[in-house]
């Protein structure tokens, strides 16, 4: 059984107003246990939206959300328990930090879990370990750390509640490459660290095609696409037509591939291409890459 299912979820904003505003409409997905998940579409697809739905934080107006096969809306599910079993990260989730300490930001979770001081104390050394952050930042203002530090202690105040599933929309929004590539890679070691389930929402395909298995494609409140990376870029004049970019490096193998040219096109950095057309190279031309 999936972690999470999406039924025929719709969502219309100011429903029965003169502002109303359609933002899903009859959207279906699963998430499997254990799986890295990109939701990717441009501006105003529906991304936030549907993902807010995942915690409960906003309530279909059609539809229905299920973890482990049980309605997160039905009387007897507890939704205070299923936001600690989903955590979700804002976009900029530094703007929400506020306690006095890191330290006491980081367990503002926790406690509200009501889990007793040791438990807390261990899971707050855990989350700093896990995004990266020197103890010694423990007792500092969260306000006087650097943009990047703040990001971290915003995420461990969610990884500190240990979910099940992590979701987090668009999370390097606003970093440096660096602070890109960093974000990345310690959202990844989450992933194999602890097994955590993750949804990424993010606008740059390359990325969502480097880090997850599968993608989804949202476009005007649906699900446009769905499958592996390679699966989906396999369709990059539907998505292009659709106005969503392709990477580079995969247009460009596509159309060697096009052209007879045995390449993997499911790779998406400048480096792995070069390295299978330098293969295909010394071997003469002869071998798939
Ligand atoms: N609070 C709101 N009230 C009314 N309409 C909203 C609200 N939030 C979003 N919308 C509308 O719902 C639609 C989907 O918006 P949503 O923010 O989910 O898209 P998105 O794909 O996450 O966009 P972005 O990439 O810009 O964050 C858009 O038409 C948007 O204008």
């Amino acid at each position: 059984m999936p972690i999470l299912e999406v039924h025929d979820l719709s969502h219309v904003y100011s429903k029965g107003t003169p502002f109303e505003q359609k933002a899903l409409d009859h959207v279906n997905l699963n998430v499997e246990r254990g799986e890295f998940l990109a939701i990717i579409g441009h501006t105003g697809s529906g991304k936030s939206t549907l993902i807010q739905h995942l915690n409960g934080l906003l309530r279909p107006t059609d539809g229905q959300v299920l973890l482990h096969g049980k309605n997160i809306f039905a009387s007897d599910c507890d939704i205070r328990r299923v936001r600690f079993r989903i955590g979700l990260v804002f976009q900029y989730p530094e703007y929400q930090l506020f306690e006095e300490t890191v330290g006491k930001d980081i367990a503002y979770g926790p406690t509200n879990m009501g889990l007793d001081a040791a438990e807390i104390e261990r899971r707050v050394a855990q989350a700093m370990e896990d995004v990266g952050l020197d103890v010694s930042l423990r007792d500092k203002s969260p306000f006087e750390l650097s943009g990047g530090q703040k990001r971290r202690v915003a995420l461990a105040g969610v990884v500190a509640m240990q979910p099940e599933i992590l979701v987090l929309d668009e999370p390097t929004a606003g970093l440096d490459p660096a602070g890109r590539r960093e974000m990345f890679e310690l959202i990844r070691r989450l992933h194999d660290l602890h097994g955590t389930t993750i949804v990424l929402v993010t606008h740059s395909m390359e990325d969502a095609a480097r880090m997850a298995d599968r993608l989804v494609v949202m476009q005007n409140g649906r699900v446009f696409l769905t499958g592996k990376p390679e699966e989906v870029f396999a369709r990059a004049d539907e998505l292009e037509q659709a106005g969503l970019t392709v990477p580079q490096v995969t247009k460009i193998l596509l159309e060697l591939k096009k052209r007879g040219i045995p390449v993997d096109t499911g790779c998406y950095t400048i480096e792995q291409a070069v390295a299978q057309l330098l293969a295909y190279k010394q071997a003469g031309g002869k071998n798939g890459c």
